[in-house]
């Protein structure tokens, strides 16, 4: 048996290689394949950012094109998968329901048993397409509304809020729910994509990874603190109370406050600074500032008492209630975006495979305990 602990929560331990995802928490920096975040959301795409996680480049013109044109194309939700939406109860969360049916789409897929890197990569395309059709869907079959058909000719942000409400998404609404899909899209080895890959490592099948990294994701240690911090800011109006003081009193009560502090960044987490900027931009352009402004008292709070930074959840909670999305549909929007990183990491996992095993240290009876029979036990 080894005698090194690792520590809890494996905390700072190297557990693999990867070409796709840099961060450097002291320096707040997060680049995907060497390109810094910034400049993907102040210049790329949801389509361009994914086609440079999978394949590690940026992709020339046309490239990009057919790329989109084949994303697009796979907008296609198998049937028995739609029906499966209509059958769970309607008070079912929209996270339940998005790993069930991902479950269930592998059983549909054209690609069905091959793993192969061109298998993995038809079929990260279809569940990129099929993710978000997922989320829209089953959100308008719960509300009792029809079903909107996807639309081939918008992008992948643009067809989602579409199938989502119905209408023509504006503009302003589109680049920054692309800028969010971007800056969700890949971070390295987070829970979610660690249990992905270890998935993976079993050469289980890309659906069986993704579906693993949906239940990591609900978490609200993880992509649930999104809809965590919404809670907490309707709990502070709803109570009529000062955001300060309730917040203070949550730390009094030893309660962690969601949306802040993260396990990588030690300075402000890169994706923070934009998301702050667009709750405050489309707060304002909404004539409703309410959310920015107490998020901006909460942060400046715990940022002076704590030392702790926003993290990416902070303010991706308000940004996406100011443009009209419910609470529940947060973290499902953060599995439409991060299956561009959790696809991409499998299929660099199956590319170069060994299984992932690690060891436990041992703290239970020592060996060789007694097997005491059943009628000696007291
Ligand atoms: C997309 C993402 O997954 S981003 C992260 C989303 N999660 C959240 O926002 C949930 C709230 N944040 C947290 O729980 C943590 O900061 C984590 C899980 C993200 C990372 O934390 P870790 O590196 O594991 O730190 P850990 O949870 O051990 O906390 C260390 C100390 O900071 C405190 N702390 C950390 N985060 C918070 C917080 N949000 N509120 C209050 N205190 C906090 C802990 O209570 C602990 O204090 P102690 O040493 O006095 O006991
Ligand atoms: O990296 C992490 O631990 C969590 C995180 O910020 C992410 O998954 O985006």
């Amino acid at each position: 048996m080894s005698t090194t602990v690792a520590p809890k929560g494996l905390e700072g331990i190297v557990a693999t290689t990867s070409s796709i995802c840099y961060i450097d928490g002291e320096a707040g920096v997060l680049s995907y394949r060497g390109i810094d975040i910034h400049e993907l959301a102040g210049h790329s795409t949801f389509e361009e950012t994914t086609y440079l996680l999978w394949f590690g480049k940026l992709p020339t013109a046309d490239e990009l094109a057919s790329f989109s044109a084949e994303l697009a194309a796979a907008r296609v939700l198998p049937e028995k998968v739609v029906e499966l939406l209509h059958t769970v109860p309607a008070d079912a969360t929209p996270m339940q329901v998005l790993r069930t049916a991902v479950s269930l789409l592998s059983i549909y897929d054209a690609d069905e048993p091959s793993s192969t890197h061109d298998a993995n990569v038809r079929k990260a395309y279809r569940l990129t397409s099929q993710i978000a059709m997922l989320v829209a869907t089953f959100d308008r079959i719960r509300k009792g509304k029809s079903i909107v058909e996807a639309d081939l000719t918008l992008s992948h942000a643009a067809n989602f809020l579409w199938m989502l409400n119905g209408e023509k998404p504006s503009e302003t609404a589109t680049r920054a729910f692309d800028i969010a899909l971007i800056l969700h899209a890949d971070h390295e080895l987070n829970a979610s994509t660690f249990a992905a890959r270890v998935i993976a490592a079993t050469l289980a099948d890309i659906h069986s990874a993704i579906t693993g990294a949906i239940g990591a994701l609900s978490g609200p240690l993880h992509g649930g603190a999104n809809e965590a911090t919404m809670r907490l800011l309707y709990a502070i109006e709803k109570a009529g109370a000062d955001p300060v003081e309730y917040v203070r009193d949550m730390l009094a009560a030893k309660k962690k406050i969601s949306g802040f502090g993260h396990r990588v960044y030690h300075t402000e987490d890169p994706r923070a600074t934009h998301l702050r900027r667009m709750s405050e931009e489309l707060g304002k352009a909404a004539g409703n500032t309410k959310w920015f402004d107490m998020s901006k008292k909460i942060e400046g709070y715990i940022k002076s008492e704590k030392k702790l930074n926003a993290n990416v959840d902070f303010y991706s909670a308000s940004t996406y209630t100011t443009l009209g999305i419910d609470i529940d549909l947060f973290t499902p929007i953060f599995a439409v975006s991060r299956i561009s990183g959790w696809a991409a990491h499998v299929i660099e996992q199956h590319d170069d495979n060994r299984l992932i095993r690690p060891r436990a240290d041992y703290l239970g009876p020592a060996y060789p305990a007694p097997y005491i029979p059943l009628a000696d036990r007291a």
